[in-house]
């Protein structure tokens, strides 16, 4: 893929419910062929902000664009995201073939060529003995690979996970984080929000981290933890903790002031926004 866009861009992205901000002016650049781990503690604001991107919900302020299209563009945008939400959207009365088929369609995939994915996911997924049953027997897991295939069936340019490894077992995790990486060789994008860091360590190209609707710290997972000063084996869960760490009156402005320089680093915290 050779485009000069990114593929996913935010100016300003808002989302209000009520008086409460859940994002808050987010500032956001993903290029394409990345994966971009989005961390933040629960309610930090990351499936609201999923949920804007992929057109599920309007933003109250601001800006998004997929590809260069408007995220307000829901038909421009729909072909080009696949979108794995933390329920995966199924219909418990089908199969998790029929799901897939019914999903597939309204997707306009050929019918051969539909078939032929089907069988390939569901074998990738050690589902195919289990693939005429319906959902509502399904475990957790099981459910949740029918959401991930649903997602990747009409092979979109850009791909958003929210907790995809959720639920299952640590064969089908690694099957999962393989379809990631293999995504990314492809040139596909994939917007990767979990609470799993060791995930985001392997996987993740850029990593931004939500904390109360605000964007605290962006950077490499190597740049992310080098800035914590150069203590040895400073992990990203040091980083997180640091950087989702309490507001209170025990942290002064001029921290967020003078954020992205490490010397500058007090009580711990280290912020660059
Ligand atoms: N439909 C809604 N109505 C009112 N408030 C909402 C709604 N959806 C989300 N919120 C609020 O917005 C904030 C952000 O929620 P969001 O679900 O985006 O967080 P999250 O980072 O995905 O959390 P988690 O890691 O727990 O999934 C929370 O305070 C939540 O209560």
């Amino acid at each position: 893929m050779t485009r000069n866009t990114d593929a996913i861009e935010t100016r300003g992205l808002t989302k209000r419910f009520g008086t409460e901000i859940a994002v808050d002016e987010l500032d956001l650049t993903v290029e394409h062929g990345t994966v971009y781990g989005f961390l933040g503690p629960n309610g930090a604001g990351k499936t609201t902000t999923m949920r804007m991107l992929t057109s599920l919900t309007q933003p109250t302020d601001g800006e998004a664009w997929i590809d260069e299209n408007p995220v307000s563009d829901r038909d421009a945008i729909r072909a080009s995201i696949g979108y794995l939400p933390e329920e995966p959207p199924v219909f418990d009365e089908l199969t998790g073939r029929e799901q897939l088929e019914y999903f597939g369609r309204l997707r306009d995939l050929p019918a051969a060529e539909l078939e032929t994915r089907i069988v390939d996911w569901l074998n990738r997924f050690d589902l195919t003995d289990d693939a005429d049953k319906r959902i509502d027997d399904y475990s957790k897991g099981m459910r949740q690979k029918i959401g991930l295939i649903q997602a990747l069936l009409h092979e979109p340019d850009i791909v958003f996970l929210d907790e995809p490894t959720s639920g299952l077992d640590p064969r089908a995790a690694r099957t999962v984080l393989d379809v990631i990486a293999d995504l990314t060789d492809h040139g596909h994008t994939v917007f990767l929000s979990t609470h799993i860091l060791s995930v985001v360590e392997e996987l993740a190209d850029v990593v931004g981290v939500l904390y109360e609707g605000d964007l605290v710290t962006e950077g490499s997972p190597a740049a992310l933890t080098a800035r914590m000063e150069a203590e040895e084996g400073t992990t990203l869960e040091d980083v997180f903790l640091s950087v989702t760490a309490e507001r209170g009156p025990a942290a002064p402005e001029s921290v967020v002031e003078n954020a992205g320089d490490a010397s500058d680093r007090q009580d711990g915290r280290v912020e660059d926004r």
